[in-house]
């Protein structure tokens, strides 16, 4: 249940988990699914219930930066930026940052994943290991439209019977058959059936979490039915502090929390563990004010070292790029869309009457995976940052129509991202204030190969829409880019976070010398603590990073049943 008060709250939990993402929510209904167990969940943030903008599919790109739903953080001044602070939105309230993403579903290659075993010293933290936890957390479900979904997906690395929405777009774009098309005329774009059948490169069509036209966030895992349960209680507005010892000793089963607003401090203990699962940025930004982080960070701001880590918060890693943009000789774009109240009124009544219509799905109706020629002559001074020679160095998402519009035009946007990026940033802090601004600082295009992979995504992307398929449709670019400077100067004052920060907390092998957590997720150096969230993932996947996130939640679940068999009688079973 949603607790109205905390005078509501139980005596005693045997497990309180600190977020409600993707990380936080799928650990807590996986851990009550067993009777015998009573969890607290704490969410900073309120139950986000009924807002339009999160509900509907296409309202995603309204969702953030500077909203209600959004913690509203930027970055330091980036170098690789020309010294811009751009937004870095995470989400706020049940849901997490899944209720304001942009809701494309990836889970990266065979080889982003099989790193995470290496990395890990875990081979069950391995692609075969963990792909049976991509498949229980997704329920695939068919498009509104009911096209036939023949050849735009493979039946058999999915899950159908999990928690979270994922489908192929419900409706179609004026732009559908020529970006296919492409993939029949161009041998540089060829078409990809499944974006996450463990190989990605290629045009395919956009997977997303999205269920029967609604988006599908971490909510889907404490609907009614699961928040029914008697073990499982929810407090809202109460924003952790600190983790704390109990009776001195390094058992840091005690959390400090804000109860409201605003409201005074209190403590609550759990029996067995306490779960951080805030995110890549919230997490190491509690392990540090909880006294887990660098001494030399830690001591000058007065707070008492209990674990020198210099890992805490470092190894930020994040894809970055941007978008260019093309004017187009059609209206049939989305700008017409947000341009005209009257069109998107019609648009939302259709969604809230059928859920149908161009609202039921997210900005893009194809990605596409691509990667540098594998004689890229970058590769005689860089190493290649990418897992393996079947992952992306770049993204393209194939937008018809712009937002926030412009006054008059139609335009077709094409975002590029460097997703194997090379840099390597951090969060920190520099106040003993926990509820401080923490500082981000994602060092985005800190590494010359970075920039390279944005830069030769946007010529590809270029030669995409010079594609015959295209005929008659591009009227001329909204920037002229010819020049490698000019792109790369094009790049360092346009380009953003593509949102996906990972491994701010993350797992390494028991005895490595670096990495926050073991692969069980337990914090270093401390018992009763464990981490499941988007920060222990040691290695950002070629992807958006959500499904990555409920994968690692769904297999924590299980490592945890594990650890208590006396909690969980019932344990669950993941079929493959
Ligand atoms: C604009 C945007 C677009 C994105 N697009 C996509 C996409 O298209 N596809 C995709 O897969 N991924 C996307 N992502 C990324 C994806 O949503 C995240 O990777 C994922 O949500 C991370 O899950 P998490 O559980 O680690 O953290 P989060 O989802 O951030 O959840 C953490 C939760 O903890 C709460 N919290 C934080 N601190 C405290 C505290 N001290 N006390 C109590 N509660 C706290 C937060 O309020 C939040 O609810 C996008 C992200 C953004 C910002």
């Amino acid at each position: 249940v949603i607790l109205k008060h905390s005078s509501q709250l139980k005596k005693s939990y045997d497990f309180i988990i600190v977020g409600a993402g993707p990380g936080g929510a799928t650990t807590a209904n996986r851990l009550t699914e067993s009777a015998g167990v009573n969890v607290l969940l704490l969410e900073a943030g309120g139950a986000n219930d009924g807002v339009l903008e999160i509900d509907v599919p296409q309202l995603c790109v309204t969702l953030t930066p500077n909203t209600p739903w959004d913690w509203n953080f930027t970055t330091v001044p980036q170098d690789g930026l020309l010294g811009r602070t751009p937004p870095f939105p995470r989400g706020i309230g049940l849901g997490g940052t899944s209720a304001v993403n942009c809701l494309v579903y990836t889970r990266g290659t065979k080889s982003d994943i099989d790193t995470w075993a290496a990395l890990s010293g875990d081979e069950s933290w391995g692609w075969d290991g963990v792909l049976p936890y991509f498949k229980k957390s997704e329920k695939f479900n068919l498009p509104v439209d009911g096209h036939n979904v023949s050849g735009q997906f493979r039946a058999e690395v999915h899950g159908f019977h999990g928690i979270i929405g994922v489908s192929v777009p419900g409706a179609g774009r004026a732009t559908d058959d020529r970006v296919i098309a492409v993939t029949r005329e161009l041998e540089e774009f060829p078409f990809q059936v499944d974006i996450n059948s463990g190989e990605h490169l290629g045009i395919g069509w956009t997977q997303a979490l999205i269920d029967r036209g609604v988006r599908s966030s971490s909510k889907a895992y404490l609907a009614p039915k699961y928040l029914n349960r008697k073990n499982l209680d929810v407090l809202l507005h109460a924003r952790v502090s600190r983790v704390l010892p109990t009776d001195g000793a390094l058992f840091l089963n005690s959390i400090e929390f804000q109860d409201g607003e605003g409201g005074e401090l209190k403590h609550l203990t759990a029996s067995k563990e306490v779960i951080l699962s805030a995110g890549a940025v919230h997490t190491p930004v509690i392990l540090l004010h909880s006294g887990i982080g660098d001494s030399e960070v830690l001591t000058p701001l007065g707070i008492p070292v209990l674990v020198h880590n210099p890992s805490v918060g470092q190894n930020l890693t994040d894809h970055v790029g941007c978008s260019i943009t093309f004017e187009v000789n059609s209206t049939k774009t989305l700008d017409e869309v947000w341009r005209k109240d009257s069109l998107k009124d019609a648009l939302i009544t259709e969604w809230r009457e059928k859920k149908t219509g161009l609202m039921v799905d997210t900005s893009e109706n194809q990605v596409a995976f691509l990667r540098l020629p594998d004689d890229d002559p970058i590769f005689e001074t860089h190493e290649d940052p990418a897992s393996g020679p079947t992952t992306a160095h770049f993204e393209f998402l194939f937008q018809n129509g712009v937002f926030p519009t412009k006054d008059s035009g139609n335009y077709f946007n094409l975002p590029v991202g460097a997703v194997s990026p090379a840099s390597r940033g951090f969060i920190t802090i520099n106040s003993s204030d926990p509820f401080a601004v923490p500082l981000i600082d994602p060092r985005l295009l800190s590494e010359d190969i970075d920039i390279y992979m944005v830069r030769q995504g946007i010529k590809t992307g270029q030669r995409f829409v010079a594609a015959k398929a295209w005929d008659g449709y591009f009227i001329r670019p909204l920037v002229n880019l010819t020049s490698d400077d000019e792109i790369d100067q094009y790049i360092r004052e346009n380009a953003v976070s593509f949102f996906h920060p990972v491994a701010t907390a993350a797992m390494s092998p028991v005895n490595a010398s670096w990495g926050v957590v073991d692969p069980n997720l337990l914090v270093k150096g401390v018992s009763g603590l464990r981490v499941v969230d988007a920060s222990v993932v040691p290695r950002l996947p070629a992807a958006h990073t959500s499904a990555a996130v409920y994968g690692v939640a769904e297999k924590a679940a299980d490592i945890i049943k594990a650890t208590y068999p006396e909690l969980f009688s019932n344990r669950a079973t993941v079929k493959a």
